[in-house]
């Protein structure tokens, strides 16, 4: 049987509030899909036969970024294990984690639902430049530019902008392995228990190739768009043991069809027209590892101090889908009309409410989840016209920004300007020493998650092998 040539992208992500909340299901999070996106186009390999099964990857906007696997079906209904084989002049044997778990688990999947025959195929990963910091292979002055550019660095020692690349890959990954091997009557991105099913198998392995069991909001946003998300019990995915391990893959497939309690609500979170999210990257060497352990230990040491905490910030969080929504609603948020109105102010002042309660948490915790060099960072971003305000996204830290402003030209020009010579140090430390310069992202928000691509598309052409 001949299969079809198939894409599907998945969106990045922002976590705008909820960030540590999210991880207790008593909480939720707001978050923004954004139209970065990470594409995975998959076709059928036509292979000389020295090689029957395999699976080829490559990620061809970076050097040395090609994975070549063998598959086989274990015994004992361990599903099917994936092996990355030698490589060939251009494949490298580092391997890809994110990809090899992903592969593993979509292929076990097919296997444990279907009688589909597992033939050799070739995956082409391509990611949107907002991603990354490299500069650009094409001049500034080029009116059509490229949708992909070549990184020219390795994986490895690329930048990242933080706008959750792995969450994205799995999730894309996933659905272009699962619409090239299954008819589409039985898996298709764009129906609702297609979603479902790609967001269990997405999480669990994500999950897996992280090493640790998240909230999960990143795959939630790259699966469903932009949503409140409260997160799955992280119960659901003990005794899933290892792919290969015995009945690991009729474990996998009853996770996968099984209830979840994740909640995702699409209803009532928009951007409103006339407003915008807008990222800000910091180039800054800053040390976030453990902040989320530091946080918890906190939570645990001081319960009554994180419950008021907490409950104040979810408070705020809510207001401020709320004002969002109800703008998105009203629809007076023309570009011109907009600071006008009431819900501008509002809006400004849910946004300070929300930094001051992460402050309060930043001292109580001791971890800097709104750093003094960010608090600075977005005050002077808040003074810019068109401004509303902004927060320390995720986790916090020194890494981003986010910023909540008119939708117009002039208002990133003014913030361009401002960002010019801005510099970010960590807070502690000397003038030049772990600092670094901002930059406004060539991104904004999206609501649409997981999206099925047109497999011939133009700006596919030179990258598929
Ligand atoms: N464009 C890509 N091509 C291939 N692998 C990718 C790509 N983007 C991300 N990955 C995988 O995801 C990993 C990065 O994941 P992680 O460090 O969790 O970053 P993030 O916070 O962006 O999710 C990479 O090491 C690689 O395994
Ligand atoms: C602390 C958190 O609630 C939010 C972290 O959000 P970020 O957007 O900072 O995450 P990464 O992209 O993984 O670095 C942890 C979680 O929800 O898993």
């Amino acid at each position: 049987m001949v299969l079809p040539d198939v894409a599907v992208s998945a969106p990045g992500k922002v976590l705008l509030a909820g960030g540590y909340l999210v991880l207790d299901r008593q909480y939720s999070g707001l978050v923004f899909a954004l139209d970065a996106r990470i594409h995975v186009h998959a076709k059928s390999l036509h292979t000389s036969g020295a090689e029957l099964s395999e699976i080829t990857v490559r990620s061809p906007q970076f050097q040395d970024a090609e994975w070549r696997y063998g598959y086989h079906l274990t015994e004992h209904d361990g599903g099917v294990a994936v092996t990355q084989l030698k490589g060939s002049s251009t494949s490298t044997l580092s391997p890809n984690i994110f990809i090899e778990t992903a592969l593993g688990y979509s292929l076990t999947y097919i296997s444990a639902i279907s009688d589909a025959n597992i033939e050799p195929s070739s995956l082409t990963v391509l990611a949107d430049k907002s991603y990354y910091s490299q500069s650009s292979s094409t001049p500034a002055s080029d009116l059509h530019p490229p949708r992909f550019i070549n990184f020219q660095t390795t994986l490895s020692k690329a930048h990242k902008t933080g706008l959750g690349s792995s969450a994205a890959l799995v999730t894309a990954f996933i659905a272009s392995v699962l619409a090239h091997y299954l008819p589409s009557s039985i898996f298709s991105p764009h129906t609702h228990a297609s979603q479902n099913i790609l967001h269990n198998l997405a999480q669990a392995a994500h999950c897996a190739a992280q090493g640790k069991v998240g909230s999960g909001f990143d795959v939630a946003a790259a699966t469903y768009g932009s949503c409140v998300y409260t997160r799955f019990s992280p119960a659901l995915l003990d005794g899933l043991g290892e792919n290969g391990s015995a009945g690991f893959s009729e474990r996998l497939k009853n996770l996968v069809h099984g209830e979840w309690d994740v909640q995702v609500l699409k209803q009532g979170v928009a951007v409103p027209r006339g407003l915008r999210l807008v990222m800000c990257d910091v180039d800054c060497g800053s040390q976030t590892v453990g902040m989320v352990k530091k946080v918890l230990a906190w939570r645990r040491d001081s319960p009554q101090e994180a419950k008021e905490l907490w409950d104040e910030l979810q408070t705020e969080n809510d207001t401020l889908r709320a004002i969002l929504s109800q703008l998105a609603i009203q629809e007076k948020a023309t570009v011109g009309g907009l600071t006008e109105i009431e819900h501008w102010k509002a809006l400004m002042e849910v946004l300070a409410s929300i930094r001051k309660l992460i402050r309060k948490m930043s001292a109580l915790s001791n971890v800097p989840i709104e750093p003094q060099s960010q608090t600075a960072l977005l005050d002077a971003c808040s003074t810019v016209p068109g401004v509303a305000g902004g927060v320390v996204p995720g986790a916090g830290g020194y890494d981003a920004v986010a910023l909540l402003v008119a939708d117009n030209e002039d208002v990133l020009k003014g913030l361009r300007g401002l960002l010019e010579d801005w510099e970010v140090s960590v807070d502690g430390t000397r003038d030049g020493e772990n600092s670094g310069g901002v930059r406004v992202l060539d991104v904004r928000e999206e609501m649409e998650g997981i999206r099925g691509e047109d497999a011939d598309a133009a700006a596919y052409s030179g990258w598929i092998l």
